[in-house]
């Protein structure tokens, strides 16, 4: 007997067979015992295995954002965030000021250097091959007379001197991830494979990278007490005091940035030079008057707009909010998409619910009016996206992950296309399709496809979606469908484990 009860316990008593009980009854009695401990056993063993659906159910979905550098990866990861993640939002939203500042001072500064070069009769400018010797080609010899530069031309150059020290005090204070690589070799599929033991290759390359990518680098703009401790050093009061001073400096020069941007010479500056800045990732110069601003603060459309490059790989753990899964603890994975970068992110694959590739199909399109770049190196763009599409689709590791194609920036598609550029002057087998949207985003999508049903280990649904995810609203609703199908996904998965 437990030594809790005792023979004058009640439920001990209540439990006891009656003292007359006959043998029948008895019998009818244990039967109904043995029922009620089956029925018992039956639902504890019911509520293990509930808990342990639970448990499963509760596991992080875990969500990949592959893709090539500035296809919109970290632009997308910003748009969960804004759907699923407000809370988080609203409170990072501030420490986005710096890099749009940074972003607008780096438009400024370009114009600028396109004016001083064109002053001095510079030949046209090439882009910095960090990643690459290989050589762009020579710009042919300007033959347009010299434009007439007036006094107003160089004391705007003079009075906005001070922007270039801003643009170096802020990429300081940002770290590495606020310059930019630019690569155009493409002759070798784009590696991610398993990493082979080497002394190049050391495990913290695959680690998190927490210390140096935007995350941190907005760290040490965030505002308030009590969400990081302070530096010892006092790191954080620095920058921002730095901050402060150089929003002052940015306001003093507003109405010559906006005179520059506004200048007719200047226009006609880089359209001989073949600059289209407001296509460029970090476009900010029509904002001036609002940026430009002691008092300003970024708008939800401004920070999906900023412009910082990703190093390795980042982590972000939200609980949502919002949707289907509120209260689900969702982990995404923004990679850095340069090709140096690729190496780092083959541990991720394990384990992962699911894949949001972007690409990005304007890259290829080329007008010898519109563009500065070889035409070469825009194509390789194209094919690049396609070599690390393939390299995905066919990845072992993945075969059983779900792969959601982004073709993103449609409007700058759109936009080029409205412009008259024909797609088939740079990929000849396009042929004589319709130089519209719909038609060409049909054929790069069949392209994709094609790729995926060819190289996949095994049959997979194809998903993809037309995306221009600077449009926080469409893109809501294109998160909306992606949510429902990861989620229908993860629980298959749960149940399988
Ligand atoms: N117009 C337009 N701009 C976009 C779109 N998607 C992203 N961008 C912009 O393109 C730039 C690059 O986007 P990111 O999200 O930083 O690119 P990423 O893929 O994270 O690039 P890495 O971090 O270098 O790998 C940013 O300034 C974005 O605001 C789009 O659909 N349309
Ligand atoms: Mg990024």
């Amino acid at each position: 007997m437990s030594p809790s009860l005792s023979d004058d316990d009640p439920l001990t008593l209540a439990l006891m067979p009656p003292p007359d009980e006959t043998p029948e009854q008895r019998a009818v009695r244990e039967a109904a015992e043995a029922e009620a401990k089956r029925v018992s056993d039956e639902i504890d063993e019911q509520i293990k295995r509930e808990r342990e659906n639970e448990r499963r159910r509760k596991r992080p979905v875990k969500l990949l954002l592959l893709g090539q550098s500035e296809s919109g990866k970290t632009a997308t990861l910003k748009n969960f965030q804004l759907t699923y993640a407000k809370r988080e939002w609203s409170e990072e939203r501030a420490s986005w000021r710096a890099v749009i500042f940074l972003n607008l001072v780096r438009n400024v500064n370009e114009v600028l250097e396109h004016m001083g070069a064109e002053m001095a009769d510079l030949p046209y400018p090439r882009y910095p091959e960090n990643e690459s010797t290989e050589e762009l080609p020579i710009r042919p010899v300007k033959t347009l007379p010299p434009l007439k530069f007036k006094e107003k031309h160089k004391q705007l150059r003079l009075r906005l001197g001070p922007i270039q020290q801003v643009q170096r005090e802020l990429e300081q204070q940002l770290g590495a991830a606020s310059t930019e690589i630019y690569s155009s070799a493409v002759t070798h599929p784009a590696s991610f494979e398993p990493p082979t033991p080497s002394p190049r290759r050391a495990p913290h390359e695959f680690s998190i990278n927490s210390s140096n990518g935007w995350k941190s680098a907005l760290d040490k703009f965030r505002k308030g007490p009590g969400n990081r401790p302070e530096a010892p050093n006092g790191t954080n009061k620095v920058s921002k005091d730095v901050e402060e001073e150089i929003a002052e400096i940015i306001a003093g020069c507003r109405e010559d940035i906006k005179a520059l941007w506004d200048d007719p010479i200047i226009k006609e500056v880089l359209n001989r030079r073949k600059a289209r800045i407001e296509d460029a990732p970090g476009f900010f110069l029509n904002d001036t008057d609002r940026i430009a601003v002691k008092s300003y603060m970024p708008t939800d459309d401004d920070v999906i707009r900023a412009r910082l490059r990703t190093l390795g790989v980042q982590e972000y753990r939200f609980i949502f909010d919002h949707g289907r899964t509120v209260g689900q603890e969702w982990r995404l994975y923004d990679v850095g998409g340069t090709r140096s970068s690729r190496a780092a992110w083959y541990p991720y694959f394990d384990d992962v619910d699911a894949i949001i590739f972007l690409a990005t199909t304007e890259w290829c399109l080329v007008s010898p009016f519109d563009e500065k770049l070889s035409e070469d190196r825009r194509v390789n763009r194209l094919e690049d996206s396609y070599l690390l599409w393939k390299s995905v689709c066919s990845c072992k590791l993945l075969a059983r992950t779900q792969i959601i194609l982004f073709l993103n920036k449609c409007d700058l598609l759109q936009a080029k296309l409205q412009r008259g550029i024909r797609i088939r002057d740079s990929v000849p087998s396009y042929h004589n399709r319709a130089n519209d949207l719909p038609t060409a985003t049909r054929y790069f999508q069949q392209h994709f496809k094609e790729i995926a049903r060819q190289y996949s280990p095994s049959q997979r649904p194809f998903y993809v979606h037309l995306t221009s995810v600077i449009d926080t609203k469409s893109t809501a609703v294109t998160l909306g469908a992606v949510e429902e199908s990861i989620l229908r996904e993860h629980l298959r998965r749960a149940d399988l484990m």
